[in-house]
């Protein structure tokens, strides 16, 4: 049976990929502009399931997905992909000699994050702009050659928008690599993949009870006398005033009937409120 997957696109993102790996070939792969756009989609049943990107390994969370999820859309994270990325300089053909002398760097703001040191140094007098994925940078370009612009991007995109790489692997680390998030509106669902499990996860999102001396403390005594093991803790704002926060928690295991619900009941107990925002298995590419 085909099932349709909705991600960040235009056609050539690190998402588009990813999905490509993770993928049966059956799957329809449905392009969205926008990261909210692809998870309405996903909220309303116009596609199966959504892949968006969560956390990349130098630029950190990725904040519209991590907020669309806690305010806006509350679907659940059935998957994890991780994907190597190696961002690439490249310009429209007609510009290869003369790169040097590009006005602007247009990217996604995660992609030029990655780039800072390289960009800094070898376009020191180009403006940066930030466009929604860097599939969405490329395409402009492609259409656009008239405009002095070099773009961040992957090898696909240079491919797909008939464009010319003139200098390879620009990000500033080499360990480089983003999760994305497998989205549905049920947590009960199964996906299948030929991609090698790495780890399992779950993700909850706390928020702490106001004004409560050492809560933070008590948060992760709770995980810690129960040998639960924390991959990422993080705090985001609640967007309710300056100084409220909520926590985002990843436990290296799923859930089980015992250690974590055990958890998740002390932290009630203590005053603070939880959330499961998903349970799923982590593959790597
Ligand atoms: O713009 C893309 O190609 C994306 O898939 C988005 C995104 C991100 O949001 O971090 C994904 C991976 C890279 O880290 C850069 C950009």
């Amino acid at each position: 049976m085909s099932y349709k997957v909705g991600y960040l696109g235009p056609a050539a993102t690190f998402t588009h990929l990813a999905v490509t790996k993770f993928f049966e070939e059956h799957a329809e792969h449905v392009p969205f502009l926008t990261i909210p756009q692809c998870m309405d989609a996903a909220a309303e049943g116009r596609i199966d399931l959504a892949v968006v990107p969560l956390e990349n390994a130098l630029e950190g969370s990725v904040n519209l997905t991590i907020d669309y999820l806690v305010h806006e859309q509350p679907l659940s994270i059935i998957g994890e992909i991780v994907a190597p990325i190696q961002q690439h300089l490249m310009v429209h053909p007609s510009r290869e000699d003369s790169w040097e002398d590009a006005e602007r760097v247009y990217s996604h703001s995660h992609a030029i994050a990655q780039c800072h040191k390289f960009l800094h140094h070898q376009l020191p007098k180009a403006k940066y702009e930030y466009a929604t994925s860097t599939g969405a940078a490329a395409k402009y370009i492609q259409e656009h050659p008239e405009e002095n612009i070099a773009v961040v991007a992957n090898e696909l995109a240079a491919e797909e928008y008939n464009l010319k790489i003139v200098r390879k692997n620009i990000h500033d680390y080499t360990h480089n690599h983003t999760r994305f998030a497998v989205l549905h509106p049920n947590q009960h669902t199964y996906i299948k993949t030929k991609l090698k499990k790495i780890t399992d996860r779950t993700t909850l999102m706390i928020t702490l009870p106001s004004d409560q001396s050492g809560a933070l403390h008590q948060v992760l005594s709770a995980f810690s006398w129960r040998k639960l093991n924390l991959s990422k803790i993080e705090s985001r704002p609640m967007k309710t005033g300056l100084g409220n926060y909520f926590f985002i928690i990843d436990i290296d295991m799923k859930m089980d009937e015992v250690l974590i619900p055990g958890a998740m009941a002390e932290l009630e107990a203590l005053g603070c409120s939880v959330r499961t925002l998903g349970t799923y298995s982590a593959y790597s590419i």
